[in-house]
């Protein structure tokens, strides 16, 4: 695990950490997106704050969004909004996010900038827990196809999730899976792993070995962020 960098990030140095955030990504950030992520460290302190996705990994999932063409998406959560308002200014003008989080009062701290940046016409914000909503979706008559689903909740739910969402997401379609290297401890042995850290490390472990044998989706692990894992649908 990095030794002297300070956010939730697997690399090795701060001073990598800032190049990749300073001298490239956050000068490319929407001012949106600048305003709602200096909020949210206004608002939180840092062991709450660093939930957000990081600057690089927002570009990144902008990106993907639009080499995939996505118009439907879902995310399961949102925070105060940094993943979900770069998805919404990555889709386009009649785009759709279901946004699922049990907080909405930190989602409307964030809703400001999504409402100056004019693209809250694209979010469905639902306060409830994941599972349930999931499980309404799949048994809704008119039932919706996602292009892409992105999923940043409960860590001993995520296979949980993607069962759903493997109901829910199209063949094609991506669902992208955020913290799955938890502070790079799932590479530590349990003798030295943090003791905050050792119940997410578990979950999440289990989950990285499930989908290693899960056919039904293509898999690739970056490394970016706290780790991220895209899911491709294959059947
Ligand atoms: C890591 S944060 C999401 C960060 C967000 N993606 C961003 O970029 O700012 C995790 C969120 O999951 C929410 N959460 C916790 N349990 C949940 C559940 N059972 N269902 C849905 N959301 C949940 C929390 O309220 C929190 O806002």
């Amino acid at each position: 695990m990095a030794d002297d960098c300070p956010d939730k990030n697997i690399l090795q140095s701060t001073a990598l950490l800032q190049y990749i955030l300073e001298a490239n990504s956050y000068p490319r950030e929407h001012e949106q997106l600048k305003e709602l992520r200096e909020t949210t460290l206004r608002k939180f302190d840092k062991s709450l704050s660093v939930m957000s996705v990081p600057g690089d990994q927002g570009l990144f999932l902008s990106m993907l969004l639009k080499l995939m063409n996505a118009k439907k998406t879902i995310e399961i959560g949102v925070f105060t909004g940094y993943s979900l308002l770069t998805t919404a200014l990555a889709l386009p003008a009649d785009g759709q996010i279901t946004a699922i989080d049990v907080n909405r009062a930190s989602f409307e701290i964030g809703l400001p900038f999504i409402k100056k940046a004019g693209v809250d016409h694209k979010i469905n914000f639902v306060e409830s827990q994941a599972l349930i909503v999931l499980n309404n979706l799949i048994n809704d008559d008119a039932k919706t196809e996602f292009d892409f689903a992105f999923v940043d909740a409960v860590k001993g739910e995520y296979i949980k999730y993607h069962e759903f969402l493997l109901r829910l997401v199209k063949v094609g379609g991506v669902i992208a899976y955020d913290n799955t290297l938890w502070y790079g401890s799932v590479a530590q042995s349990d003798d030295v792993v943090q003791d905050d850290l050792k119940a997410n490390r578990s979950h999440i472990r289990e989950f990285n070995a499930f989908l290693v044998n899960d056919s039904r989706v293509e898999i690739a692990l970056l490394s970016i962020g706290d780790g991220l894992t895209l899911c491709r649908r294959v059947k």
